[in-house]
């Protein structure tokens, strides 16, 4: 690695990838390839321009799952293969935002209360993460309405989160966002308000919204008991990738956030990192550079560092969009590969007082992106900016923090890319979260991996539905013997699976722990009736 000021200056001049019209510049300077890395790799990322003309195209680029992959064309519906998904889009965002317009207007009230005050969004992974990270980088105080995410089956958590809501209850807008409207983790979050809503007196149907496939399971009931409204999530748009879609794009119209900012920044990021020119394309330049540092194999971790509070939940994102995405273990040719590439990060500055110490000294097995923004504050000289020294703002730190720690890392040999966006807005969001998109796409072509499925996710819900299964069959057999004690191994014995015997015990400890159907006597348990 160079360490002679004068050449990184040079260096970082000719290894900057400006997307002027979006203000993201991405600079790689820092990543240590050789000089004839990128003349190696051209063959192999035109190939993935290629394939992501056909998946733009509508091919069926999710070949398991015998889908199209079609998060492009909700940002450019022109580009939809067929008008009838072009229209479909259209439709549904003209509806979404009026919709919003109207909750905001008045025009939609729930049945107890002048007007809806607050948004909970009930999802988990790719129905969750985007809109989060829209509604946490975006959001002020101005906002219309507070929004709230329910996306766990943790009791604990959804307690703390209604009691928090409580009397706003009767105002409060809930979205229920499943694609696949059979997630349990979602179907418990939506029982838990309902049932909320029942203690408050509160009909649920009246404050409900569902985000989700046509004819799910959710789609049904919502249906049903009619719901206020029902927006459809497409069998072309993976969870991952739906920020752009009813999923990400309802909550930010609630909330009051700049929807049309978002789908015209991801939209012009689109545009950009469709061109083949590879210098001049951000996400094949980043994507490259993920398959440089870890041979293609996932070899290195990326650390995900923006120094901006508002970006704390990327990295969140990131990980559900890189590792679902990438971490698979056959390629397209049914070998056994075990891909991946493991992200994790959380913010700076405040990193540094925590896990920057390892990476500037300890495991050399990771790759760093930084993000910082330009702009410190939204509407800058509106109000004078503290000088904590003198000439010196607490955005001069954070910005001094990021170069020091860049130039640490780099002295020591740990390479880095940066990413640096002029400001913070919803455009520039909407065109962050394109460039990973297909950053994701290009690199799954370079390692010949379907990126756009996700097997690996279903062996732990099988695992868990038949616990369940057990936890009832347990339960049956204590209430059938309800004067007897049991060990771990009496009851496996009984139930004839003796080897389920740990599962039992963790379902007895875990049931005893919540004084529910179990009673510990020593190390025996009994039916508590
Ligand atoms: O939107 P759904 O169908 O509830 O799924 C939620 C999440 O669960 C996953 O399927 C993983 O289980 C993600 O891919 C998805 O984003």
């Amino acid at each position: 690695m160079d360490h002679d000021p004068a050449e990184l200056w040079r260096r970082y001049q000719k290894h900057q990838t400006r997307s002027r019209s979006v203000g993201i510049n991405l600079d790689v300077s820092r990543m240590n390839f050789s000089p004839r890395y990128w003349s190696k790799m051209e063959p192999a990322i035109q190939q993935a321009y290629e394939a992501m003309q056909q998946l733009e195209a509508g091919a069926i680029a999710n070949p398991d799952e015998k889908r199209m992959v079609g998060h492009y064309w909700l940002r450019t519906p022109e580009l939809a293969p067929d008008k009838k998904i072009a229209t479909q889009i259209r439709e549904t965002n003209d509806r979404l935002v009026r919709f919003a317009r109207e909750v905001h207007d008045k025009v939609i009230t729930p049945p107890r209360s002048a007007r809806f005050t607050d948004v909970m969004l009930v999802g988990i992974g790719g129905s969750a993460l985007g809109p989060q990270l829209v509604a946490d980088a975006l959001g002020t105080k101005r906002d219309k309405m507070r929004v709230h995410f329910l996306d766990n089956t943790d009791p604990d958590g959804i307690r703390r989160l209604l009691e928090s809501i409580q009397t706003r209850l009767k105002s409060t807008l809930v979205l229920v966002v499943s694609k696949s409207g059979s997630t349990p983790e979602t179907r418990n979050g939506m029982l838990e308000v309902r049932a909320a809503f029942e203690g408050q007196d509160l009909q649920f149907a009246p404050q409900a919204v569902a985000i989700t496939g046509e004819d799910s399971k959710l789609d049904k009931q919502a249906k049903k008991e009619k719901w206020l409204e029902r927006f459809p999530m497409w069998d072309w748009v993976g969870g991952r990738t739906s920020v752009t879609s009813a999923v990400g794009l309802l909550p930010a119209a609630l909330q009051g956030l700049d929807v049309k900012g978002l789908l015209d920044g991801a939209a012009e990021m689109d545009r950009l990192t469709r061109g083949t020119n590879t210098k001049r394309n951000p996400a094949a330049r980043m994507a490259l550079m993920w398959y440089h540092a870890t041979n293609g194999k996932g070899a290195k971790d990326l650390v995900i560092l923006p120094y901006k509070d508002r970006l704390l939940l990327l990295s969140r994102y990131l990980q559900q969009l890189i590792m679902e995405s990438l971490g698979k273990e056959t390629d397209l040719d049914g070998n056994t590969v075990h891909q991946g590439l493991s992200v994790y990060g959380n913010k700076g500055s405040t990193d540094q007082h925590a896990f920057v110490q390892q990476l500037r000294e300890g495991l050399n097995n990771f790759f760093a992106t930084f993000v910082i923004v330009q702009q410190d504050v939204p509407r800058p000289g509106t109000q004078p900016m503290l000088e904590v020294d003198p000439d010196i703002s607490s955005g001069d730190y954070l910005l001094g923090f990021w170069q020091g720690t860049r130039q640490a890392l780099y002295e020591n040999g740990r390479e880095s890319m940066t990413l640096a966006l002029d400001k913070l807005d919803a455009k520039s969001l909407g065109a962050l979260i394109a460039l990973y998109e297909r950053a994701v796409g290009f690199y799954a072509s370079l390692v010949n991996i379907n990126a756009y499925h996700q097997p690996g996710v279903e062996a732990g819900k099988k695992a868990a539905a038949s616990v369940l299964e057990l936890q009832k069959k347990m339960i049956a057999y204590l209430k059938k013997h309800p004067d007897d004690t049991f060990s771990p191994e009496d009851l496996a014995a009984g139930l004839k699976q003796p080897e389920h015997v740990e599962t039992l015990f963790h379902l007895l400890e875990h049931l005893a722990a919540n004084k529910r159907h179990v009673a510990r006597h020593r190390n025996r348990f009994a039916y508590l009736s």
